[in-house]
C-alpha cells in the first residue's frame, strides 16, 4: 500500500490543481475513463466547435432576408467529427502523457473507492487492483448523464452526450428527450446539418431553468424550428423491423408516437459520488448524490475537498475551474483558507439564438419576496441589431429600486454570451446600473449597446 501526500480523484478539473507549487508533494491521480474529463472530451469544448460549425451550416438559410442568396451544399459530418475530434484528443493524450512523466506523480488509471477513511483501492482498468492512503484527498469525479427507466430504451440502444458526437454518419431523423442545455445546443447543431430533430419534454416548456420571458420565447423560436413535442411523457422505447425507433409517448391528447433513426437522451447529470464508496469515509452527500461541502470547499471529513459535478448543483466547467483554484489554495496554504465564491454565477446556453444568464430571475425575485424594477431590450432596437436584422432577441434586466444594483439579467440573442460580460462585472464588484450605463464610453454602433439601453430603461433615479 503506497501512500500519498494527496490524491486526487478525477482528472477533468482536477488536474487544474497540481502544478510546480506541489513539486515537493507526492501526489497520485485516479481516473477511471479519458484523461481531461468531460469538458475537454465529451463537453463544452466539442460541442461549441460543433455548434460554431453549425452556425456556418444556418448561416445560407438565414442570408435572404439581407438580400444575398446562399445555398448549404452539404455537410461532410466525418470532416467535421474528424477535425474536431482530431485536436481534442491529442490535447487529452498529451495531459495523460505529461502526468504519466511528473516525477511526483502517479497515475492510477482505474476506479477508486474508499475502503477506509483515507483509504482508496482502485480497480484498474487491467483488472489489477491497488490500494492506496493519504493525508489528503480530492473528490473531483464530475458526473454522467441520467438514464430514465423508460421501458425499452435500454434493449433498443441510445445516444447520450457522452457518444452523440462521434455518431458515424448523421442520421435522417433524431429524437431528443428532454429539454434543457444538452438539447437546446444538440438540436441547434444537427437541425443545422440537415437532420430531422423532434425535441421531446415532459413539461410545457423548453429551457426551463431560464427566466420564464426567456423560455417561453425560445420555446416559441424552436417550435418554429424543430419538431417540439411539449407535455409529453416517454412511456416506451422500440426498435422496429426497420432499424428505426419507435418512442411512444403519453400526451394530453391521449397518446402519441414518433419514429426516428437515432435517439439522444438529455434529461440531465446525476453526480459520480455513488462509485466512491464514500460510506467508508463520512463524508456525507445529500438527497441528489452531491458531495456536501464547506464554504473551502472541504467535507465534513478534514483533508477531504470535493470540487466541481460532484458537489455543484450547477454543473459548469467554470464553477468547477473557480472551485479548483479555492481547493488548491486551502491546500497549499491551510493557515490562511480561503471561501469560495458562489455568489453570480452564470450559464449560457449556446443553442439557436444564443442564451446567457445570471443572477435571480424574476420569479426568483418574487419567491423571495424583492423590492425589483424590470427593464427590457430588445436588439431589434439597437442599431447593430437592425444591421443583423434580428427579429427575436431581447435583454431583461432586474434591479434593486432603492440601490441600484443588478439583480439578474438575462439575454437571448446573438452573442449573448459575450454581450453578458459587463452585467456579470458589474454584479460581481458591486456596480450600479447608472454608474455602469453612465460612467464609461459604449462604443457605438457595437452589440453592447443592448445593455447601456437596458441598464438606462430601468425605472430607477438617477443617482442608482
Ligand atoms: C455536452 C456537455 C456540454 C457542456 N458544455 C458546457 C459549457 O459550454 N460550459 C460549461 O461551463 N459547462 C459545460 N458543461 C458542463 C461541464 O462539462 C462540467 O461542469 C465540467 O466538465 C465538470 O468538471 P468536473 O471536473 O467536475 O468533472 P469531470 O470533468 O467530469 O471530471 C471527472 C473525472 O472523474 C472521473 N471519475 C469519475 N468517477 C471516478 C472514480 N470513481 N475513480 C476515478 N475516476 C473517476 C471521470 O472519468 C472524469 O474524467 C457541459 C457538459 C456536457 C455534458
Ligand atoms: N452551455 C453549457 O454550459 C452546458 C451545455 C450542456 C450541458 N451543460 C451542463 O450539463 C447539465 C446536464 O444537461 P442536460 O441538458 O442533460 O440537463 P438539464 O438539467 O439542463 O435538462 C434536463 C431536462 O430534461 C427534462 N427531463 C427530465 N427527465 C425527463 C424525461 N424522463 N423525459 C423528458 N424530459 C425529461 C428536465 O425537465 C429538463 O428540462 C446541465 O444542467 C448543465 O449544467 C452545460
Amino acid at each position: 500500500m503506497t501512500h500519498y501526500d494527496l490524491v486526487v480523484i478525477g482528472t477533468g478539473s482536477g488536474n487544474t490543481i497540481v502544478n510546480h507549487r506541489f513539486a515537493d508533494w507526492k501526489v497520485a491521480f485516479v481516473e477511471r475513463g479519458v484523461f481531461g474529463g468531460t469538458c475537454l472530451n465529451k463537453g463544452c469544448i466539442p460541442t461549441k466547435m460543433f455548434v460554431h460549425t453549425a452556425d456556418v451550416a444556418a448561416t445560407p438559410a438565414g442570408s435572404a432576408r439581407y438580400g444575398v442568396d446562399e445555398e448549404l451544399l452539404g455537410v461532410r459530418w466525418p470532416e467535421v467529427r474528424d477535425r474536431i475530434f482530431g485536436r481534442i484528443d491529442p490535447i487529452s493524450g498529451a495531459g495523460s502523457e505529461y502526468r504519466h512523466h511528473n516525477e511526483n506523480v502517479t497515475m492510477y488509471e482505474g476506479t477508486g473507492r474508499f475502503t477506509g477513511v483515507k483509504e482508496l483501492a482502485v480497480d484498474g482498468n487491467d483488472g489489477q487492483t491497488s490500494v492506496v492512503t493519504a493525508d489528503r484527498f480530492v473528490l473531483a469525479v464530475g458526473s454522467r448523464p441520467i438514464v430514465p427507466p423508460v421501458p425499452g430504451l435500454e434493449e433498443t440502444g441510445f445516444h447520450t452526450s457522452d457518444t452523440i458526437m462521434r455518431l458515424e454518419e448523421l442520421p435522417r431523423r433524431l429524437a431528443i428527450l428532454g429539454g434543457g442545455f444538452v438539447a437546446a445546443e444538440f438540436a441547434h447543431v444537427f437541425a443545422s446539418f440537415g437532420v430531422e430533430v423532434t425535441l421531446i419534454g415532459r413539461s410545457e416548456r423548453l429551457l426551463r431553468q431560464e427566466d420564464t420571458d426567456i423560455s417561453e420565447a425560445y420555446t416559441e423560436i424552436a417550435r418554429a424550428k424543430y419538431d417540439v413535442r411539449l407535455n409529453h411523457e416517454t412511456i416506451r422505447v422500440a426498435r422496429r423491423p426497420d432499424g428505426s425507433i419507435l418512442l411512444g409517448m403519453l400526451c394530453p391528447d391521449g397518446s402519441d408516437e414518433v419514429i426516428v433513426d437515432e435517439l439522444l437522451v438529455a434529461v440531465g447529470r446525476t453526480p459520480n459520488s455513488d462509485l466512491l464508496n464514500l460510506e467508508a469515509t463520512g463524508v456525507e452527500v445529500d438527497h441528489e448524490g452531491r458531495v456536501v461541502v464547506d464554504a473551502y470547499m472541504q467535507t465534513g471529513v478534514d483533508g477531504i475537498y470535493a470540487l466541481g459535478d460532484v458537489t455543484s448543483p450547477h454543473q459548469l466547467k467554470h464553477v468547477a475551474n473557480h472551485e479548483a483554484r479555492v481547493v488548491k489554495h486551502n491546500l497549499l496554504d491551510p493557515d490562511n483558507r480561503i471561501q469560495a465564491d458562489h455568489r453570480f454565477i452564470p450559464h449560457a446556453v449556446f443553442s439557436s439564438p444564443q442564451i446567457a444568464s445570471v443572477g435571480l430571475t424574476e420569479k426568483e425575485a418574487e419567491d423571495q419576496g424583492l423590492d425589483y424594477v424590470v427593464s427590457t431590450q430588445k436588439y431589434a432596437d439597437i442599431a447593430y441589431g437592425w444591421a443583423m436584422e434580428d427579429t427575436t432577441g431581447f435583454a431583461k434586466l432586474l434591479a434593486d429600486p432603492t440601490t441600484g444594483q443588478l439583480l439578474g439579467a438575462h439575454i437571448m440573442g446573438p452573442q449573448a454570451p459575450t454581450v453578458i460580460q459587463p452585467l456579470i462585472q458589474a454584479m460581481a464588484f458591486g456596480l450600479s446600473a447608472y454608474e455602469m450605463a453612465r460612467n464609461q464610453y459604449w462604443i457605438h454602433p457595437a452589440m453592447p449597446e443592448l445593455i447601456e439601453n437596458a441598464l438606462l430603461a430601468l425605472p430607477l433615479k438617477p443617482q442608482n
